[in-house]
């Protein structure tokens, strides 16, 4: 049990004094230790060249480390038929390697074939996961990949990635090559489908704001692959080991507190006079204040209503987002 009271999730990934040395001499990875629980997204993020790709490489064996062990689920990977190891885990690239000269099911339906599925059965799982990365099968199925936007693209590579329905999910840069519109469009639906799926996740990134947004944990490199700090999104805005992590989470650090701090029920007028169909849309006592503040910029009132369940308890106004991100920025200092 840990201090909530629940039981600790099971570590899933574990990589223990893991280092990479290419042949050139370049040290690409050093002594890394990161443990990765079941069901946890973990974000790798920092500058160009400081080993991200290497160190998820390294965990699909599509590099091998030159110190330290990997296990997944308690297995070490090095000793795994890399085959059989790669089966359990989903890999999605920017640049995603979709067959040119396939239709987009047939491009789906590669992984469940390839394990001996049957085509009828390949198909309809195919169909089901175009389905749940938002792609209208009646519409894509048949298309050929140049036929779809780079966003749909990408999608067609979760897809694909999540059709031997692997434990574990390596995501490089996932959302890179696309518009940034697109990119959080993306963002928001590969977290919908991460609350249903629950997989465990590990993606890399270079954009500390998508690392915020993105992981429950967040591991910042710095060059020469030394891990410079490894916790919470709000862990790390809050408290950031050194000077590197404090430069790299950056000046506008408070205003990305906005995606991490949770509205509170103090920062709330009371709803004294004002009705419920006075107020325009409504959100959940557990949004994040950057949903609070998304939502009051889009309201003539200036204020928006705050329910807890169907219970409104409360209106919230600038003054209290203020007030809010005020008081999580006293907290830490
Ligand atoms: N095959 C290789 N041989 C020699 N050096 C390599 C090789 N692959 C990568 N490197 C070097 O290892 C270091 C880490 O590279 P890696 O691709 O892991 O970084 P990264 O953090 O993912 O970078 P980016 O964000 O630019 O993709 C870099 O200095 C890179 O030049």
């Amino acid at each position: 049990m840990d201090a909530t009271g629940s039981a600790p999730a099971n570590v899933m990934i574990r990589l223990s004094g893991v280092g990479k040395r290419y042949d050139d001499g370049t040290v690409a990875v050093q002594d890394l230790d990161l443990e990765v629980r079941e069901g946890e997204m973990v974000v790798l993020v920092g500058p160009s060249g400081c080993g991200k790709s290497t160190t998820l490489k390294m965990i699909n064996r599509l590099i091998e480390p030159s110190t330290g062990t990997i296990e997944i689920d308690g297995q070490d990977v090095t000793t795994a038929d890399p085959v059989r190891l790669r089966r359990g885990i989903g890999y999605v690239i920017q640049q995603i390697g979709l067959f040119p000269h396939q239709r987009i099911v047939t491009n789906v339906m590669t992984v469940p074939l390839l394990y001996g599925e049957s085509k009828a059965t390949a198909r309809a799982r195919a169909v089901e996961l175009l389905e749940l990365v938002g792609l209208d099968p009646e519409r894509y199925a048949d298309r050929f990949p140049h036929q779809l936007s780079g966003g749909q693209r990408q999608r067609v590579g979760v897809a694909r990635a999540l059709a031997a329905d692997p434990p574990v999910l390596l995501m490089d840069e996932p959302f890179g090559a696309v518009d940034p519109i697109v990119r959080v469009r993306l963002q928001e639906e590969f977290l919908r489908l991460q609350r249903e799926l629950g997989k465990t996740v590990v993606m890399v990134t270079h954009d500390i704001d998508e690392a915020v947004k993105m992981g429950d944990r967040v591991a910042v490199f710095a060059e020469g692959g030394r891990l410079a700090q490894y916790g919470t999104p709000a862990e790390l805005l809050g408290g950031p080991a050194d000077e590197f992590v404090a430069d790299f989470v950056g000046s506008e650090k408070s205003l990305r507190r906005l995606s991490v701090v949770p509205l509170r029920r103090e920062d709330l007028e009371p709803m004294d006079g004002v009705s419920a169909g006075q107020l325009g849309a409504a959100i959940d006592l557990d949004s994040t204040l950057e949903d609070a503040l998304t939502h009051l910029l889009r309201d003539d009132r200036g204020m928006v209503g705050v329910r807890e369940g169907a219970q409104f308890v409360g209106v919230l106004t600038p003054d209290g987002v203020h007030r809010a991100l005020r008081a999580s920025l006293a907290e830490q200092a």
